[in-house]
């Protein structure tokens, strides 16, 4: 059988239509009322991944009816200076929402850009007022690709409760909000990095398999149970035997599909779905300030009226 019509991949595009169609209607549904969506990419310098993620969401938000528009700051601009220019974009009635693409050069510590970000326009869920929502359950905004590596082990129809799950990489993006949002589903979550002693002895146990951490191939069908779930999360640039560029993942899909049931492929599998959560989010951000306005406002236009 094939790659691309094996049953047991987990393809990421027929979710990501679902989610932006849902999107859609509820974009329009807020410009017809008078409150239209807008998203405000922010870039500091130049990569190639942000490249491919932020020529996807500009494309996929005008699909869904949502504007876009990228800012893209020189890698020797200052802390201070970017700071200033997110605290323009806070202020602005018009924008929705803010993405700082990652990664951003050294010299700025990307902390202090996420903090600037004001909590009703982090439609990234990186803020620390908003990161800290998942740990209370409250999920309807959560960082985009565990929100998106989440929607896609949904799809093999696993009952999540009780599910042993291993994730592979413990970043702040990705490893940390997938632990939490599992275990808001009532999964057992096992977190390794790269002071686990051994990655293959837990991952072996695992019935769904969760790998961020950016290296090719690192996963084999010898670290995998069979009849597992493995969502492939890496996104590495390399040259393929052709000569030319090309993105893979970390799970050495050729072998691990024999022994996994499910896997996602890399392009195509989490990918897609990733930026149609980010669309969903910022859908999520516009109800959010459109309730503060209503909370704030509405009582005067009530006083105001009588
Ligand atoms: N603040 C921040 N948040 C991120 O989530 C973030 C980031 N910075 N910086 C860059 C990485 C990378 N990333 C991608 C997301 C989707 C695709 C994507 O759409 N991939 C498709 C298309 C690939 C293609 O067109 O070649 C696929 O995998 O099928 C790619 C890359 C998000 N990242």
């Amino acid at each position: 059988m094939s790659l691309s019509d094996d049953s047991r991949y987990l393809r990421g595009g027929p979710v990501a239509q679902r989610i932006i169609a849902s999107v859609r209607e509820d974009a329009a549904i807020a410009t017809a009322e008078g409150f239209p969506a807008k998203l405000i990419s922010i870039t500091v310098g130049d990569t190639a991944a942000v490249d491919v993620y932020v020529r996807n969401q500009r494309a996929k938000a005008a699909l869904a009816g949502i504007g876009f528009e990228e800012r893209r700051f020189p890698a020797d601009i200052t802390a201070g200076e970017l700071e200033a220019a997110i605290h323009g974009l806070n202020a602005d009635p018009r924008v929705t929402g803010i993405i700082i693409q990652r990664p951003v050069p050294v010299h700025i510590p990307i902390k202090t850009l996420q903090a600037a970000v004001h909590p009703l326009k982090d439609v990234e869920g990186m803020h620390p007022a908003s990161i800290g929502n998942i740990v209370y359950n409250q999920l309807d905004l959560a960082p985009c690709t565990a929100a998106a590596s989440v929607e896609l082990l949904r799809e093999t129809g696993l009952d999540l409760k009780g599910l042993e799950v291993v994730i592979v990489g413990h970043s702040e993006i990705v490893g940390k909000p997938i632990a939490f949002l599992l275990m808001s589903e009532g999964a057992t979550v096992t977190v390794c990095h790269h002071m686990t002693r051994s990655v293959a002895a837990h991952a072996r146990r695992a019935d769904a398999l969760f790998v961020a951490v950016g290296k090719p191939r690192l996963i084999k069908a010898d670290m995998v149970k069979p009849g597992a779930a493995v969502i492939d999360i890496g996104i590495n640039a390399e040259i393929g035997p052709d000569g030319e560029s090309r993105i893979v993942g970390d799970v050495d899909a050729e072998s691990v599909k024999h022994v996994a049931s499910w896997i996602t492929p890399v392009p195509g599998g989490v990918g897609p779905i990733t930026v149609a959560i980010l669309l969903r989010n910022t859908m999520v951000a516009l109800s959010r300030q459109r309730a503060r306005y209503q909370a704030t406002y509405g009582v005067v236009d009530k006083l105001a009226a009588e």
